[in-house]
């Protein structure tokens, strides 16, 4: 089965709080997502909500369970409380655990499993209690990526920004997609599922489901939200200049 789309509403999130206005609405560009056939939305809330805001999480979760109840909800993030709390409170299908710092621009590590896993196992082990799929966020190498397993969680997400990085250099790239490639094989043998997601784009996303025909799922974001803005400039425009009275 190919891998499942999870749109990832942060960079549309970032868009809205450019003013103090609504829009353009998040849930209504996840309601967009979802109707087009993307199995998913996710959100990565940080903790100064300079993108997606806490008050978004209960309106995207009645969007899925309203009108789409067979999508899925991914929440990302640094495991402390206040972010804990908060999915506990929206009960998302999957969390994605993050070692974000809050001063980070974006995600750009995976854990250390063998170092952070006295801390990661009883976060694990509580959202698993409460029945939510785990998936911990790790880099392109498979050093120490069974530790996940062991540490209860479902799933990884590969971090791909070192492959999506490399767009003008094909030789990077394939070193690159070999080392996520060799990373989810040692995962898949441990027994756990492999997402990934950071800078997929449209050219980049090929190689990497044939190099990894099981992948479960990829979040997308930042490469989706600009395509949508270059494909969709043309009818706005005119819709602008028809208001103009053109
Ligand atoms: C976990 C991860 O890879 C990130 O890509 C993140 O979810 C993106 O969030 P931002 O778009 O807010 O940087
Ligand atoms: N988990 C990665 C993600 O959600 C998307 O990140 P990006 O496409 O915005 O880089």
């Amino acid at each position: 089965m190919p891998a499942k789309l999870s749109v990832n509403l942060n960079a549309v999130a970032m868009l809205r709080n450019r003013r103090d206005l609504p829009w353009p609405s998040v849930t209504e560009l996840g309601r967009i997502a979802l109707s087009a056939g993307a199995h998913g939305l996710t959100v990565h809330p940080r903790p100064d909500q300079r993108h997606v805001r806490f008050s978004d999480l209960p309106e995207l979760r009645a969007l899925i369970d309203d009108a789409f109840p067979r999508a899925e909800f991914n929440i990302e993030g640094y495991p402390d409380e206040a972010f804990l709390a908060l999915v506990e409170k929206t009960a998302p299908e999957q969390v994605t655990l993050v070692p974000d710092d809050p001063s980070q621009a974006t995600s750009d590590h995976g854990w250390n499993f063998r170092a952070q896993a006295e801390f990661l196992r009883p976060v694990v082990q509580r959202l698993k209690r409460r029945g939510f799929r785990v998936s911990l966020f790790a880099d392109p190498s498979p050093d120490g990526v069974e530790i996940a397993r062991a540490l209860g969680a479902d799933r990884i997400e590969l971090y791909t920004g070192p492959y999506g990085s490399c767009h003008s250099d094909s030789a990077k790239a394939a070193n690159e997609l070999e080392k996520l490639g060799k990373t989810a094989d040692v995962a898949l043998a441990a027994g756990l599922d492999v997402n990934a997601g950071h800078d997929l784009t449209v050219d980049n996303l090929p190689a990497l489901a044939r190099r990894i025909p099981r992948l479960a799922e990829v979040s997308i974001g930042h490469a989706l939200t600009a395509e949508a803005l270059e494909h969709g400039m043309a009818a706005t425009v005119r819709r602008f200049l028809a208001a103009c009275g053109w």
